[in-house]
Order: structure tokens, then C-alpha cells, then sequence
């Protein structure tokens, strides 16, 4: 089927027309623009189409002609508000679709260069920020790639949409060749032993959630607009929501027990304040604020990090609800980290078949990833996080000044996962640890760790948004996971999960360049970023078999095969099946000490 190079979403003054031509003529293909080839079909102007016969018409006529270009082999730009209608939003599955995304400032001085736009009348600066805020969201589930444009020539953003359109035409160069039966778990045969390629998957297409679900083998490209100002402006508490059936927002920022006793309510007469032995004098200044605002509090203690993570401490926690006869309108906080709320959102979960509950996170780990999404769970001897279920929070309430107490080595696995999200999503979170080297990054205290927390938040969240469940595009968030999961069970989870996943994110890479898929320039930038943090990337050459058993018990195995989230170029994730045992041995051998 004929299908454009690229489909341009955006608000007015986001450079749709401007780099939409440059791509065309780099593409060698004619350029689309939506409104004016509605102008052409009407035989008028848009301005006197809306005076005349008003906005939805417009929007039909709008409708039929994107449809119509929708099968034409060029370059599409579409008029700002042509997602607004359904139809159209539907039509735009499968296609490749990049939002140019603006800050309205930006947009305002572009939009004022140009010709008569009926929708900004009156007062332009308020009218675009309202359409910009109104319509961002559906760029965003339209959009199979976001590129932000602020700041940056049209050249330089038509330079980075062909970059993102080479390297999917290479994912499905690789898919079709790389097409093959899946390999058997095992250990790694010799080399002579004949084995099936590695296959891979292609990033996902525009708003298939459908199609990921039937698959459920793609994991999806996401972009990240992710400027600080569109999450929270430094100084202020940033508020990120995270969209499903039950919206909920990361609040980051400082002094926030009013925060989590609004969370909480007024409707619970009891909360179970769920906390780390490291975290008790948190846990009881809010349990006071809690107090005082007519709630009947219990602290509850679990045992420290992993440790936490049992069927016994989940059976104590409810034994505790039980005494204290919780019921469905309480509450459970759990105010530590990734553990800790691991554990007491598994209680939450569980306890009457789900109770509200309410993350406070204190480590960055914890604030970062473990706290948002909804992933809640314990351990058993055959693996981690095998028992559990998801069971989003009421809302997550970040602290930042817990990190000041927080041990540096705990901050640096935290900031394993930060730039984990960096490679899947976004490249800005890179640039700023490598731009001090790795300072800033390292300090409690600085805007520089505030905007990576808030970035990898916005990552997550995004992601979460989409696909609670893990039936496809979720699963990048596992990067480097599988291996990361292995070497903690290996090591009795005496490592850091952060520690044990930067050391699994060099894995993927190595696994990834040892497919063909990812150019060695980027291998090295992982082992560059994590290092300047102190972070591992090695680990001991002798322990294969162990791990290979314990990455066969991984939740991402299909049909026996392993399957690794892994990268075709920063924030461009995919998935590797049934990776051969030559490229396991390289990749593990890569990585050994
Ligand atoms: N559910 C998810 O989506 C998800 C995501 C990522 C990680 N995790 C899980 O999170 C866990 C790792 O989380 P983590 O790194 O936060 O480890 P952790 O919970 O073990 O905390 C690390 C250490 O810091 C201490 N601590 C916590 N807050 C402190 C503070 N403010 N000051 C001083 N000490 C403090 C803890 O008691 C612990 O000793 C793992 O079990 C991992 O599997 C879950
Ligand atoms: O939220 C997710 O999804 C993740 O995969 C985030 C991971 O960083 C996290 O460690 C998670 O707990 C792993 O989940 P699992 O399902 O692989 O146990």
C-alpha cells in the first residue's frame, strides 16, 4: 500500500510547511500540505471556509483530503487542528507520524510572520496557548516520533526526522531479513552448532495500541518533548500526570505533606503508613500531618531494601490491616524506596482485592520508576518480581529533599534507571550528565538532578500512559533488565537494582551491535555516560549458566525463546528475539570483568 514518507503534525508555527518542504526535497517527493489542498478542492481560502460555513465543515472537508493524501507516496503536513477529527486520528494509524512540537513563545513569534489564522483571532498569545494545551495530548497519541523544533533551524529538524526515517527503514531491512524460527532457550551451542537468526521487531506505528496488543511482541519508538517548562518550571513543584483509566499525577518538589494528605482524603478513617527502617522519621511527620487531619494512622515497618520484598512481609502487612480492621475507603502510603513501595503496593493490590494507595518515594530510583506505572510485587526463590499485580497509585509525591540523606551509592543506582530512560527516550538526559561530567547529576541539590527526575518521569509516565499492562510498548522500560534481574538473583540480591541495570544496559548494546543492529559509537556512549557516574558496566566472566537459567524465567519469554529489549540508535528502541548463542557469548563476554 502507498503510504507517505512522513506525516507532520503540530500546532501553528511549529514549522509543518517549512520542514515538510526541505524533507520533500531531500526525499525527492512532492510536499502535501493539507490546507492548501483543501483550499484548492473548495476553490477558497480557510478564513472565509470558516466564516462561511463554519468550523466543521471545514473539518470534513479537511478529513476527506488528509484520507486522500494518506495514499500518496510524499510528504504530508497536516493544518494544526486536522487530529481533532476522529476519523482522521484513525486514518493515521500505521503511518509514520511526527509531531513537531514548539513552545507556544516560539510558536507565537512564527505564527506572527505569517498569513490570517481564523482560530488565533482576537488575542493570538492566549488563543494558541489554549489550542497548544487542548491539542498536545492528541499530537502526542497520534505521533510515532516527537521532535522538538524550539531553537533549532528547519534544516536541523529535517536533518534528525530523516535520521529517524532511515533508521526505520533499516529496522524493516532487518526484520525481513532477519525473519527466522525462534532459537531454544540454552545455553550458548558452539559456535559450528546451527542456530536461527536473531529476529527483530519493528518500533510500533501511530496509536496501534490494537495492533500491539494482538502482536504483543512490539515495543514502540517514543518521543519525549520534554522541555523542563512543560512539566514543571525549576522552583515550582513539577506535576506530571500519567493518563489511564485512573489518572494520576508525579508531583516533584519540596515540602510536600500537604500533597499527601489531600492524596489520601477524606474519605479513609485509616491509613497504613508503610515505611524502610531509613525512612522512619519521614513516615512519621507525615503519619503526624495524617493525624492531625482526622485519619488514624499506623506505621508500619518492613525490613530494608530487597530484603522487604517476601510473601512474609507482605502476610505481616495484611495481618496488620486485619487488626486494624482497614476496609475499602482506607489508604495504604508507602514512603520509601523501589522496595518499599514495591512491597506495599503489593498489600495495596491484594488487601480487599485493592485498596487506594498513595507513593511516597524516597530514594530516585524510587521517584524516577519504581513509584509510577503500577508495577507492584515480590520476589520468590524462582525469580524477581514474579508474583504481583498492577495496581496504579492515587498519586506520587516526590520529595526531593530525601535524596539529601540518601547514601551516594543508592543516588547512583537511581541514576541508572534515569539514563536508561535517557537511551529509550531521550537523548537530552544523555547530554546532561556527559556536559559536566556526571557532577551535577551526582548532587542532590542541584537543577540539574531535579530536571533528569523530572525527564525520566516524563518518560515512564508517558509510556505507562499508553500501555499499563506491558502488552507492548511498555516492555522498553525492561532495558537492560533481563540480564540486570538475572545478575540480582545471582548475587542473592546483595547488588543494587540500579547497579545490576546499568551493567545489563551495556549488555543489551553489546548484544544489539554483536545482532548488527547498533553501531559500536553508541555501545561505547553507554559505557561512557554510566561510567562518568560511577557506575558499573562489568560483571563476573564465570557465572553464564546461572544466568541464562535465570533470564529463561524472564516475563518477556515467549515460546521458550529469550527476547531483550534492545536499542537500533539512541531512543529507538526494539525488540531482539531469540537472540543466537554466538551473539549471547559476544555480548556476555563484552561485558565480563
Ligand atoms: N515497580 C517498578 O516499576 C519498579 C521499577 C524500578 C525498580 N523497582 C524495584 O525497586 C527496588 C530498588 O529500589 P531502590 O533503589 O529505591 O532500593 P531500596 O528500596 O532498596 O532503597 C535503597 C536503600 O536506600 C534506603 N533509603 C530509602 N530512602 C532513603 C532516604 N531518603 N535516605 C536514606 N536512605 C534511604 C533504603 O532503606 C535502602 O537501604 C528493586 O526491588 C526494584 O526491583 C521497581
Ligand atoms: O515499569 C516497568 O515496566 C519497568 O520495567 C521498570 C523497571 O525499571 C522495573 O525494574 C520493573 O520493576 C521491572 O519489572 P519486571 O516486570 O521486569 O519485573
Amino acid at each position: 500500500m502507498t503510504s507517505p514518507h512522513v506525516v507532520l503534525v503540530g500546532p501553528p508555527g511549529a514549522g509543518k510547511t517549512t520542514v515538510g518542504g526541505l524533507l520533500a526535497r531531500a526525499l525527492h517527493v512532492e510536499l502535501y500540505d493539507a490546507d492548501a489542498e483543501v483550499e484548492r478542492t473548495a476553490g477558497t481560502t480557510i478564513p472565509e471556509l470558516f466564516r462561511t460555513h463554519g468550523e466543521e465543515h471545514f473539518r470534513h472537508l479537511e478529513h476527506e483530503t488528509v484520507t486522500r493524501l494518506l495514499a500518496t507516496d510524499a510528504v504530508v503536513s497536516l493544518g494544526g487542528g486536522a487530529v481533532l477529527h476522529p476519523g482522521t486520528r484513525e486514518a493515521l494509524r500505521g503511518h509514520t507520524v511526527v509531531y513537531l512540537d514548539v513552545d507556544v513563545e516560539e510558536a507565537l513569534v512564527r505564527v506572527s510572520r505569517s498569513e490570517e489564522r481564523p482560530l488565533l483571532a482576537g488575542d493570538p498569545a492566549a488563543r494558541l496557548a489554549a489550542l497548544v494545551a487542548e491539542r498536545r495530548p492528541v499530537y502526542e497519541a497520534v505521533a510515532t516520533a516527537v521532535v522538538r523544533t524550539n531553537d533549532r533551524s528547519p534544516q536541523n529538524v529535517a536533518e534528525e526526522i530523516l535520521a529517524l526515517l532511515s533508521a526505520r527503514a533499516r529496522h524493516t531491512a532487518s526484520t525481513t531479513a532477519a525473519a527466522g524460527s525462534p532459537a531454544p532457550v540454552g545455553d550458548p551451542a558452539p559456535a559450528d552448532t546451527p542456530t536461527p537468526a536473531g529476529s527483530t521487531v519493528p518500533a510500533g506505528t501511530a496509536g496501534d495500541a490494537g495492533g500491539r496488543t494482538s502482536d504483543a511482541e512490539t515495543a514502540g519508538r517514543i518521543g519525549v518533548p520534554g522541555a523542563p517548562g512543560r512539566i514543571g518550571v525549576p522552583g515550582a513543584p513539577g506535576r506530571i500526570s500519567v493518563a489511564g483509566a485512573n489518572p494520576y499525577d508525579v508531583v516533584v518538589g519540596h515540602d510536600l505533606g500537604a500533597e499527601v494528605v489531600d492524596l489520601v482524603g477524606s474519605d479513609a478513617s485509616r491509613v497504613l503508613v508503610v515505611h524502610a527502617p531509613a525512612t522512619v522519621d519521614r513516615a512519621r511527620r507525615l503519619g503526624d500531618a495524617l493525624s492531625a487531619a482526622g485519619r488514624e494512622v499506623v506505621l508500619h515497618e518492613v525490613p530494608d531494601a530487597e530484603a522487604a520484598k517476601t510473601i512474609d512481609v507482605v502476610a505481616r502487612c495484611w495481618d496488620r490491616l486485619g487488626e486494624h480492621r482497614f476496609g475499602r475507603q482506607d489508604v495504604v502510603v508507602a514512603v520509601g524506596g523501589g522496595a518499599t513501595t514495591d512491597v506495599a503496593g503489593f498489600v495495596a493490590a491484594s488487601w480487599l482485592r485493592g485498596v487506594r494507595l498513595v507513593n511516597v518515594p524516597t530514594t530516585l530510583l524510587g521517584m524516577v520508576d519504581a513509584a509510577l506505572g503500577g508495577k507492584t510485587g515480590i520476589n520468590t526463590a524462582a525469580g524477581k518480581n514474579l508474583v504481583g499485580a498492577f495496581h496504579p497509585p492515587a498519586g506520587v509525591v516526590c520529595d526531593l529533599a530525601a535524596l539529601t540523606t540518601l547514601p551516594a551509592a543508592d543516588l547512583r543506582a537511581g541514576l541508572a534507571e534515569v539514563v536508561k530512560a535517557g537511551f529509550i527516550a531521550d537523548e537530552r538526559i544523555l547530554d546532561l550528565v556527559e556536559a559536566d561530567g556526571g557532577a551535577a547529576a551526582q548532587d542532590p541539590a542541584s537543577p540539574v538532578l531535579r530536571e533528569l527526575v523530572q525527564r525520566a518521569v516524563a518518560v515512564k509516565a508517558r509510556v505507562v500512559g499508553e500501555d499499563l499492562r506491558e502488552a507492548g510498548l511498555r516492555e522498553i522500560l525492561n532495558y537492560g533488565h533481563t540480564l540486570a534481574h538475572a545478575i540480582e538473583r545471582t548475587e542473592a540480591y546483595s547488588w543494587r537494582h540500579g547497579d545490576a541495570v546499568a551493567v545489563g544496559m551495556v549488555f543489551a548494546a553489546e548484544l544489539a551491535h554483536a545482532a548488527g543492529m547498533l553501531d559500536a559509537a553508541v555501545v561505547d556512549r553507554h559505557r561512557k555516560v554510566l561510567s562518568l557516574l560511577g557506575l558499573p558496566t562489568t560483571y563476573r566472566g564465570d557465572r553464564w549458566p546461572e544466568l541464562h537459567d535465570a533470564m529463561a524465567r524472564d516475563k518477556k519469554v515467549r515460546d521458550d525463546a529469550l527476547r531483550f529489549v534492545v536499542l537500533t540508535d539512541i531512543a529507538e528502541p526494539t525488540v531482539l528475539r531469540a537472540p543466537t548463542p554466538e551473539q549471547l557469548r559476544a555480548a556476555y563476554s563484552a561485558v565480563s570483568a
